[in-house]
């Protein structure tokens, strides 16, 4: 499947005896074979509909997948009918909602926006953060903003993403001490009142098409350094995702979903 572009294999385990525990090296050997930015698992779950996992292509589990989340939103809408559904996740409690037109909305939760969320190595102004980057070709991007929608952003506002060095300085971004999780680490253009075009060097998958989460930790950030309101349209590589922060904090994620294939797997896989 893929949701605007950020590609995933997704893997309805709901039926498996055990919860998943693929070996880093297994998710690694996986994504050598095959075009993923991040496997997806679906576990039973006895406080909600299912319990979404990821892992990164580089087998590192983490936290959230606002793509992810979505795309497996989008799935069990077309299995159930219904529309309205509850995701557990690491990275805390998700909703979605089926839209008119048969998309998935997603409520990803809150943005968490306290240093020690994100998490920061020290404590700062999470609104823009004292650090930066110097381009190779000389200039420096300074003053990120930082979030976390149950995974750590730090978002630049630049004049042109595409512009940017990413495969040089999204590394350096992302293994930055700073981030003692690492990071993923957001380009964004504010291009008018409610359009932010953005490009993210993910943490444990690099440059992917698009970022659920970075979309919208790039609309809190934009918003809390006064640059946009709290609803506006990410325009990413692969396509726009409509994103909103709500009042009581939550941020609600929209976008495309392909299912691009499905293959069923032998009875006792993964037992
Ligand atoms: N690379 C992210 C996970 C996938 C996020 C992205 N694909 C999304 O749609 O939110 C991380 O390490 O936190």
């Amino acid at each position: 499947m893929n949701g605007a572009g950020n590609a995933f294999i997704l893997i309805d385990a709901r039926g498996a005896p055990a919860p998943l525990a693929p070996a880093p090296d297994a998710v690694l050997a996986l994504a050598e074979s095959h075009a993923f930015d991040q496997l997806l698992a679906l576990e039973a779950d006895e406080g909600a509909d299912a319990r979404l996992r990821v892992w990164n292509r580089d087998g590192g589990e983490v936290g959230a997948c606002g793509n992810g989340t979505r795309a497996a939103a989008w799935l069990m809408f077309q299995e159930s009918g219904a529309d309205r559904l509850a995701l557990a996740s690491a990275g805390g409690p998700m909703a979605a909602r089926r839209r008119s037109d048969g998309g998935a909305e997603v409520d990803l939760g809150p943005a968490r926006l306290d240093w020690r969320e994100i998490p920061l190595a020290r404590q700062m102004d999470t609104v823009r953060l004292d650090y930066g980057v110097d381009l190779p070709g000389g200039g420096r991007l300074e003053g990120p903003g930082a979030v976390s929608m149950g995974n750590p952003h730090a978002v630049f506002f630049v004049d042109d993403p595409d512009a940017l060095p990413l495969h040089e300085i999204g590394p350096r971004i992302e293994h930055d001490r700073l981030f003692p999780e690492r990071v993923n680490a957001g380009f964004a253009a504010v291009l008018g009142p409610d359009l932010i075009r953005l490009k993210v060097w993910e943490r444990g998958a690099g440059l992917t098409q698009a970022c659920g989460t970075g979309a919208a930790a790039a609309l809190v950030a934009a918003c809390r350094q006064g640059r946009i309101g709290r609803q506006a349209v990410i325009r990413a590589d692969g396509g726009d995702l409509p994103v909103r922060w709500s009042a009581d904090g939550h941020v609600h994620l929209a976008g495309p979903v392909v299912l691009e294939g499905a293959v069923k797997l032998p009875s006792g896989f993964g037992g």
